[in-house]
């Protein structure tokens, strides 16, 4: 078996009153994709959360193959559309963690943030106001934001749903490229062609883990995509 990023073992998560995942034990491959998918409320989010440590779990294990901190792209539906930041800011914050909030960007962090802008193809916006941009726009500058932060695991929830072909495609390449530079990738994700196209696939309903596997064992029957979106 591959060398795993994340060992979960039997690992129970929620919010106060409301336990989601229990008894959940799965693996997070190395330097691959995973996608996990379930129907709304069946947990991707929370198991997101306990991945990238924002979420404790209460019970169980949760073992990272490095101490290094995770990168975590939230639902774009999360950012207000009010937030006074242009599109520059919002990828530069993605090194904060490196420098500090209040220390000023060097040269190397200038031009990590100006990669990732280039390679998500939103150069052209950097000086616009994030509540401007379309959807497809302001996702793409949510993740190079993530992967600005040159993490060795990038957490994205839903990060293609919703989008046009061109923006998908943009998006999908990229994560695709950076797993193959030693990130390992996992999204939450609707979208079934993207989650075909992963490495892994867990298959979420109710908390628990239905499947773990292939996308193309764990994408089966009709009866399982209708869970799924
Ligand atoms: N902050 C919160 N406080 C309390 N309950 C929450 C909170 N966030 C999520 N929940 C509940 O936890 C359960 C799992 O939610 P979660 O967001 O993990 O599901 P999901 O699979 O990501 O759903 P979706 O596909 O709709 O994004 C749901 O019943 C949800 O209502």
């Amino acid at each position: 078996m591959a060398a795993s990023q994340v060992e979960l073992t039997a690992v129970a998560a929620g919010y106060p009153g409301r336990p989601v995942l229990s008894g959940f034990t799965a693996q997070i491959p190395a330097f691959a994709t995973t996608a996990v998918v379930g129907a709304n409320g069946s947990g991707k989010s929370t198991l997101l959360g306990v991945l990238s440590g924002v979420l404790p779990a209460t019970a169980g294990q949760v073992a990272h193959r490095t101490n290094a901190r995770p990168a975590f792209v939230v639902q774009r539906s999360a950012i207000a559309d009010t937030f006074p930041l242009t599109v520059r800011e919002t990828v530069s914050m993605g090194r904060w963690g490196h420098r500090g909030l209040w220390r000023r960007l060097t040269a190397h962090d200038r031009s990590v943030v100006d990669t990732w802008m280039e390679r998500l193809g939103i150069t052209n916006l950097a000086g616009r106001q994030l509540g401007e941009l379309s959807g497809g726009q302001r996702q793409r500058a949510l993740v190079a934001q993530g992967l600005a932060q040159e993490a060795d695991l990038l957490l994205l929830d839903e990060p293609t749903t919703g989008l046009d072909a061109s923006a998908r495609e943009a998006i999908t390449a990229v994560l695709d490229e950076v797993t193959t530079n030693g990130v390992t990738v996992v999204q939450a994700t609707h979208d079934l062609a993207a989650a075909r196209r992963t490495d892994h696939c867990l298959l979420l309903h109710d908390g628990q883990l239905l499947r773990e596997g292939p996308p193309a064992d764990v994408l089966t029957s009709l009866d399982l995509l209708h869970r799924v979106d």
